[in-house]
């Protein structure tokens, strides 16, 4: 199915998955659909892999995490969370230099917890992985004061965004 773009996400400078200035990060990019989920997508590296020509489980667990993370500010844009559970399914092998695209949405939205779900998906449609996630809200305050986060936390992705994505 094909799905209009309607937001870009911000980015951050220093994010592994995100990070504009982080030379190890997937550079992540995160696209709010049409249909209410948030799909990223990212093209991994060898300083990724882990078996050769297979990205490492645990950046497929980062990517899965950050993208279920923020599924939430499609309908609450001021809610951050920290991670305090995640679950993950690898189903196969997620090749190197192959973009990437990742889909999640919010399942559960409480007053102190959110979850989700996401799913990885490769070139050919099939999924990789899934992942379930619970993130504890923290104000950005308190993020801020507990880890010294500044503006470089979430800046405007300047790159070009695709009108509508395909999955
Ligand atoms: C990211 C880079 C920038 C990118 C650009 C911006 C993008 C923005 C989006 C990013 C999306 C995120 C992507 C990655 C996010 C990380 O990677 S975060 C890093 C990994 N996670 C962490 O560091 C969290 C570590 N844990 C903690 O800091 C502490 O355990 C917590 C979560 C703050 C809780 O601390 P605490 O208050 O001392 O603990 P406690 O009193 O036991 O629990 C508080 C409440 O939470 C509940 N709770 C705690 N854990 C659980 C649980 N597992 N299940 C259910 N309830 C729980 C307790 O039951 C309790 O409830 P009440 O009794 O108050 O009703």
């Amino acid at each position: 199915m094909k799905y209009k773009v309607k937001n870009k996400q911000k980015i951050s400078k220093y994010c592994f998955v995100c990070g504009t200035d982080n030379k190890e990060s997937l550079h992540t990019k995160f696209y709010e659909l049409e249909n209410g989920e948030l799909m990223s997508v990212s093209t991994p590296t060898p300083t990724h892999q882990s078996y050769p020509d297979r990205v490492h489980g645990g950046v497929i667990s980062s990517v899965l995490d950050e993208i279920i993370g923020r599924a939430i500010m499609i309908e609450e844009p001021d809610a951050w969370g920290v991670t305090v559970e995640l679950n993950i399914k690898y189903k196969k092998p997620v090749p190197i230099d192959k973009p990437i695209k990742c889909i999640a949405r919010t399942t559960r939205n409480t007053r102190l917890l959110f979850e989700g779900t996401g799913e990885i998906i490769l070139e050919d449609g099939s999924i990789a992985a899934t992942g379930h996630a619970k993130y504890y809200k923290m104000s950005l305050e308190k993020l801020a004061k507990e880890t010294g986060a500044d503006d470089t936390l979430m800046m405007d992705d300047l790159s070009q965004a695709p009108e509508e994505v395909e999955y």
